[in-house]
């Protein structure tokens, strides 16, 4: 890894020029309208190198996931965004790996050590506070019953009410058929009962599967999900795959798209995040939440999990400079100033052409950019000038 930029990660931002700036971004007053506009518009970065190499490789996939989320009728089904802390509720059959997914996110378990866990049998929160506070709880497979054949006293209004969006954990490496009928009539229950509740399905285990048989299963469960649900008149029911393994990156990944569905903030974060970079020639940017190194928003460009790898791992040699260094402030920090900001540019591939963008928002979140061949990385100005101002906006937005 070769640092192009002398500076400490952790030393000050450079002062932005008094004078103004040609590329000065322009944030309209309507940000919260402004996503939809700004992702129909061509980039130069669409014709970045890496962009369409990866691109070709991962069409049919991104296909794969991107048709879930439109409903029979042909009109993209809007996902609910509520105020408050997202909330998250893990179900599925017994040894699914609900407890790994929820105890390797939330509370940075390492992935073997999940080997060692014991079954649940009563519903077990955790709760992650970072820049936004992540709740989640994991159903025991006796309330996944009750849900599916609901006695009398059961009372689904203490476990649902609050909810943001039930994840059912499908372990593809067992017998998953009757997985499934649960699952579909859980989405039943809650598209009659509590309709604004997101439903994502985590198609799970996908490690060391090939990626033949992965592609034939994730097609057969969405084939055989979205069917069923028709038959029993839920057809415009939106639900969400993913294919996941707490061995690799897929979880956090997934993880990310389902939380940003309930966060308010998301049509502001990503009109600030395209501006950026268009002005900039980013080829993608994430907006970290640095502990649990979910991104709370990208840029409207096609996301590929290799850049989403690269961005998290170097969150981590972020966590780990700031542990050696200290962190200052603890608790939930989103209505900090950003005191102490740092920045930092490297290259990570060989030919020195790609770099990867680093800058503090506060203690809590981070914006990581990657920038291919043809970027602005030789104008750093430009880009700290710029991210300045984004860092200038994303904290009115949360202070609102
Ligand atoms: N290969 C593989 N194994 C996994 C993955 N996630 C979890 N496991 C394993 O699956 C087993 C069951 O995991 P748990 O998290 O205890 O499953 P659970 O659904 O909480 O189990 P119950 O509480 O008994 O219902 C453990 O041995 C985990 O190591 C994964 O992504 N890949």
């Amino acid at each position: 890894m070769r640092t192009l930029f002398s500076e400490n990660i952790l030393s000050l931002s450079p002062t932005p020029a008094p004078q103004s700036n040609p590329f000065e971004l322009l944030f309209p007053s309507s940000l919260s309208t402004a996503s939809s506009t700004a992702s129909t518009q061509s980039s130069p970065r669409q014709d970045d190198w890496l962009t369409q190499h990866v691109q070709n490789q991962h069409r049919a996939d991104a296909d794969a996931v991107n048709q879930t989320s439109y409903v029979s009728s042909g009109h993209r089904t809007q996902n609910v965004r509520r105020k408050g802390n997202p909330k998250l509720l893990f179900m599925g059959s017994r040894r699914s790996g609900k407890s790994s997914v929820q105890k390797v996110v939330f509370q940075k378990l390492s992935p073997a050590d999940t080997l060692f866990l014991e079954s649940t049998s009563r519903i077990e929160t955790a709760n992650m506070h970072s820049f936004i506070t992540f709740e989640s709880a994991e159903l025991p497979t006796s309330i996944v019953t009750a849900v599916t054949a609901p006695a009398p006293d059961f009372d689904h209004q203490a476990i649902f009410s609050n909810a943001g969006a039930v994840i059912w954990i499908l372990d593809v490496q067992d017998e998953y058929l009757t997985s499934i009928t649960s699952m579909i009539q859980t989405a039943v229950f809650l598209a009659e009962t509590y309709p604004r509740i997101n439903f994502e399905v985590f198609i799970h285990k996908t490690d060391g599967l090939s990626d033949e048989y992965k592609y034939e299963t994730f097609r057969e469960v969405r084939q055989r999900v979205q069917d069923e649900l028709s038959d029993l008149g839920h057809g415009d029911r939106s639900v969400s795959y993913y294919q996941t393994s707490i061995f690799d990156h897929s979880i956090f990944e997934a993880m990310s798209k389902v939380v940003q569905k309930l966060l308010p903030q998301l049509p502001a974060m990503e009109a600030l995040l395209n501006k950026l970079c268009s002005t900039c020639r980013i080829q993608k940017a994430y907006l970290f939440d640095t502990v649990s190194k979910i991104y709370l928003a990208t840029d409207a460009s096609p996301s590929f999990l290799r850049d989403y790898e690269v961005c998290s791992d170097y969150v981590d040699v972020i966590v780990d400079i700031k542990q050696i260094y200290g962190w200052h402030g603890q608790g939930n920090s989103s209505q900090e100033d950003g005191g102490g900001v740092g920045e930092s540019m490297v290259s990570y591939d060989r030919s020195g052409d790609t770099y990867v963008y680093a800058r503090e928002i506060n203690n809590y979140l981070s914006l990581i950019c990657v920038m291919g061949r043809g970027s602005s990385a030789d104008k750093r100005v430009l880009i700290d000038y710029n991210a300045g101002i984004l860092h200038d906006a994303l904290l009115q937005i949360f202070k609102v």
